[in-house]
């Protein structure tokens, strides 16, 4: 169940209605009414805004009730999701004011040039007189929005405005949203590879799997700026967090535990690969058709690599038989594919992270009667596991160090950063992941991911407060 808030503008007759009445409506049809604003009032007319928490699907029967109603008019409704985004989230802004020709001339032409030429003598200096440093591209096809699939790039715009405007304010790390209009694999390697040189990095999002792999991987090897697709590794990395503190919660070890993971797609086969290196032993990726088993002979080439892996189950069998007994359920599938009767036979003291957006794969309601710990990607229900816990602070750190790459140490210690945000003390079923507004994230992600870049070599740069700890 989605819920949602809807803005109502009411003029009332006050001859006629009451403002109980409404009041009552509004309730009989589900609604929770959190706010009242006047907007005018007089002897005998007003006009007020309700702000009404609905659930999604029951918006039309209220708003027929309310127009029905003797003595009221419907003014207008609005949407304050949608409020949010008119004329999209983010702008450019200037550091300098130009404010007469000698302004001009130092940031424009003539002076720009001496500048220009300084940089083509040597190109390093892109780092320290160009926005290259601190700006990244978040860049998308649209083909695998959220849950949402194929949308396309112009329907992918407002996610990646919401990444950007994240990377700025959590992170302070400058963020340009790309859409690209292709789905060809060559031809977006060859597109980012083209728009590359202003940007210290790139945010790959929401590409679609097989294809985001190869390309991901091609332009690691092929530019000298870290690119990291976060649907891959921004989520494995916070399930990893998540996991390492709802094992301490329920007292289990990553070795013993059965995890199945449902989704082999982008998410799932980096969540996948992550869990192995960290050393689970009993795992299950399922996708559409099934398990992906030990033996198994697949085309796409991660779900092959993952059938040679040992510590991958041999069973096959669907989604419901193959949660009974398990230890972990992680879904980055889609939503709404699993009921009560699917997890009550999990293991005691199981951990459910139904992470698919925007709707999770079991409706946290039917799901927490039967769990021990239980997660979502959604910022309105406790344990929000999303990626946003790790893009700004991977980001941030990468930059600071000037980071060929983002590798697997940087990662690892992302995830070990994550989960250290939240003590021992504080640590429950309700809290095994600290929230995204909790300051310590970035900060502890950042570093370490710069130690762990510094120690395997792939920092360019060691930023002063760090070289003063080392020295
Ligand atoms: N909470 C978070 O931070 C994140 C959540 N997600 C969510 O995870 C989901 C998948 O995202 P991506 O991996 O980027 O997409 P993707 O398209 O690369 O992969 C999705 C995979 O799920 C499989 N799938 C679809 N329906 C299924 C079903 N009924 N049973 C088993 N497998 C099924 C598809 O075949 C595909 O392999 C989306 O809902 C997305 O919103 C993704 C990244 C981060
Ligand atoms: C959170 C995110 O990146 C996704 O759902 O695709
Ligand atoms: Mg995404």
């Amino acid at each position: 169940m989605t819920i949602s808030s809807l803005i109502i503008r009411l003029e009332m007759d006050h001859r006629l209605v009451q403002f109980g009445e409404i009041a009552s409506q509004v309730s009989h049809a589900g609604g929770d009414m959190t706010s009242i604003d006047v907007i005018r009032s007089g002897k005998d007319m007003s006009v007020r805004d309700i702000t009404v928490h609905i659930n999604d699907s029951d918006e039309s029967p209220l708003l027929r009730r309310l127009e029905e109603l003797q003595g009221t008019k419907l003014i207008h409704v609005s949407d304050p999701v949608f409020l949010a985004h008119l004329g999209g989230k983010i702008a450019t802004s200037p550091k300098l004011m130009v404010k007469n020709r000698d302004d001009l001339s130092k940031v424009y032409t003539p002076g720009v040039a001496k500048v220009s030429k300084a940089i083509h003598e040597n190109p390093d200096k892109a780092y320290s007189l160009t926005i290259k440093r601190n700006t990244i591209a978040v860049i998308t096809d649209g083909t695998a929005v959220l849950g949402l699939g194929d949308i396309g790039p112009y329907a992918a715009a407002p996610v990646m405005e919401g990444k950007a405007m994240l990377f700025k304010q959590l992170a302070d790390v400058d963020a340009f949203p790309l859409c690209l209009d292709t789905q060809d694999t060559e031809e977006l390697i060859r597109t980012i590879k083209a728009v590359s040189p202003i940007f210290g990095g790139i945010n790959l999002e929401d590409i679609s799997s097989p294809r985001c792999f190869e390309i991901e991987r091609r332009l690691v090897e092929e530019l000298d700026i870290p690119v990291f697709h976060d649907d891959q590794h921004g989520t494995a990395i916070v399930v990893m967090a998540g996991l390492l503190n709802a094992l301490k919660v329920t007292g289990k070890q990553l070795a013993d535990v059965r995890i199945v993971v449902n989704g082999i797609g982008a998410a799932g086969v980096s969540i996948c690969k992550m869990l192995l290196a960290a050393g689970a032993s009993r795992l299950v990726p399922i996708d559409l058709d099934g398990a992906i088993v030990f033996g198994g002979s697949y085309d796409n080439s991660m779900w092959q690599w993952l059938a040679t892996q040992p510590q991958v189950e041999g069973a096959p069998g669907s989604l419901k038989e193959l949660l009974a007994g398990a230890d972990v359920f992680i879904g980055v599938s889609r939503g709404g594919l699993l009921n009560s009767e699917h997890i009550r036979t999990m293991a005691k003291d199981s951990i459910v992270f139904a992470m698919a957006n925007p709707m999770p794969e079991i409706d946290p309601e039917e799901a927490l009667p039967h769990v021990r710990i239980f997660a979502t990607g959604r910022s309105d229900l406790p344990n929000q596991i999303n990626n946003v816990l790790v893009f700004p602070g991977i980001f941030r750190g990468a930059l600071d160090c000037r980071a060929r790459h983002i590798n697997e140490a940087m990662k690892l210690a992302a995830a070990r950063a994550i989960a250290s945000v939240v003590s021992d003390g504080e640590l429950n079923e309700q809290y095994i992941i600290p929230s995204i507004f909790n300051e310590q994230v970035v900060a502890k992600v950042r570093l370490a991911v710069i130690e762990a870049a510094i120690s395997t070599g792939c920092a360019r740069r060691i930023p002063p407060e760090i070289g003063w700890k080392m020295a």
